[in-house]
C-alpha cells in the first residue's frame, strides 16, 4: 500500500519523510491562505529534492482550477502528479490529461460530509475525464475540506468505492491507532493506500519523521 504525507513546505521534512518510508509526499501550491501554501519557486525547489530521494513521488496539492497556471506550475516542477483537492469539474481534469505531460498522474478528490458523498453525480465523468484514481476525505460539519483530522466512515468508504471505479487513497483523520476502524477499505480491492497530514505533525507544526514512521508501519502492518 502507497502512503502519502501532505503538506512538507522545509527541505528536512520533505527528507524525512523519504526516511520515515513514505511514498508520496504533498506540497501545497494554489491553496490560498493554506498554512503549507508554497511559492512556484520552492514548490520546484521541494519536488527536485523529493524526486532525488529516488523514492518520494512529489504530488501537487490544490484547490486551482486554472489549467493553465497549473501545467505550468507542473512544467516547471517537473511534479509527477497532481491531487484536485476542491471542486473542480471534469473539465479541469479532461484538460490537465489532453495538455499534460505524458504520464501526469491526476488525483480527484472526492468529499464526504456525514458519509454522503458531495461529487456521487460526478464521478463517471471524471472517470471518463481521464483521472488515474480518486482520493476520499472529510468535509466537516461547518465545511472545512483538507486536514480536518475527522475519519471517514468505514462503511460508507467501502461503498462509495464500490460505486466508483477507480482505485482510491483514503484520507481524513488517519492516525497509528486507526488502521482497524478501516478493516472494510483495506479489503477493498481498489484500496491504494493513505494520505496523512495532522497525525504526522508535530507541536512546531511540522512533519516530522518518527510521527510518520509509526503511521506508516502501523497501517502496512494492520
Ligand atoms: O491540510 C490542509 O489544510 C489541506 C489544504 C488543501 C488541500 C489539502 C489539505 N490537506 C489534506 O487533508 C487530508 C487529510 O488530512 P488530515 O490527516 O485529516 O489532517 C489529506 O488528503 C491532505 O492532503
Amino acid at each position: 500500500m502507497l502512503v502519502k504525507f501532505c503538506g512538507a513546505t522545509t527541505a528536512a521534512e520533505v527528507t524525512d519523510m523519504a526516511a520515515a518510508g513514505a511514498d508520496l509526499v504533498g506540497l501545497w501550491h494554489g491553496v490560498p491562505g493554506g498554512r503549507s501554501e508554497l511559492t512556484a519557486a520552492r514548490l520546484a525547489r521541494l519536488s527536485a529534492l523529493a524526486l532525488d530521494t529516488g523514492r518520494l513521488k512529489p504530488v501537487l496539492v490544490t484547490f486551482s482550477s486554472d489549467v493553465r497556471a497549473l501545467l505550468a506550475v507542473v512544467a516547471m516542477s517537473r511534479v509527477p502528479c497532481v491531487q484536485l483537492h476542491g471542486f473542480q469539474a471534469p473539465g479541469t481534469v479532461r484538460a490537465l490529461r489532453r495538455d499534460g505531460p505524458s504520464g501526469l498522474e491526476i488525483v480527484k478528490v472526492l468529499h464526504l460530509r456525514r458519509g454522503a458523498c458531495l461529487e456521487e453525480r460526478l464521478t463517471g465523468a471524471y472517470e471518463r475525464a481521464g483521472a488515474d484514481c480518486f482520493l476520499l476525505d472529510t468535509v466537516s460539519s461547518d465545511g472545512r475540506i483538507g486536514s480536518t483530522a475527522q475519519p471517514l466512515d468505514d462503511m460508507a468508504v467501502s461503498a462509495l468505492a464500490d460505486r466508483t471505479g477507480l482505485p482510491f487513497l483514503l484520507a481524513g483523520g488517519l492516525h497509528s491507532g486507526n488502521p482497524a476502524d478501516f478493516a472494510g477499505a483495506r479489503a477493498h480491492p481498489r484500496f491504494l493506500g493513505i494520505d496523512v497530514d495532522s497525525a504526522a505533525r508535530a507541536d512546531d507544526g511540522l512533519l516530522r519523521a518518527d510521527r510518520a514512521s509509526v503511521i506508516a508501519h502501523a497501517w502496512r502492518a494492520a
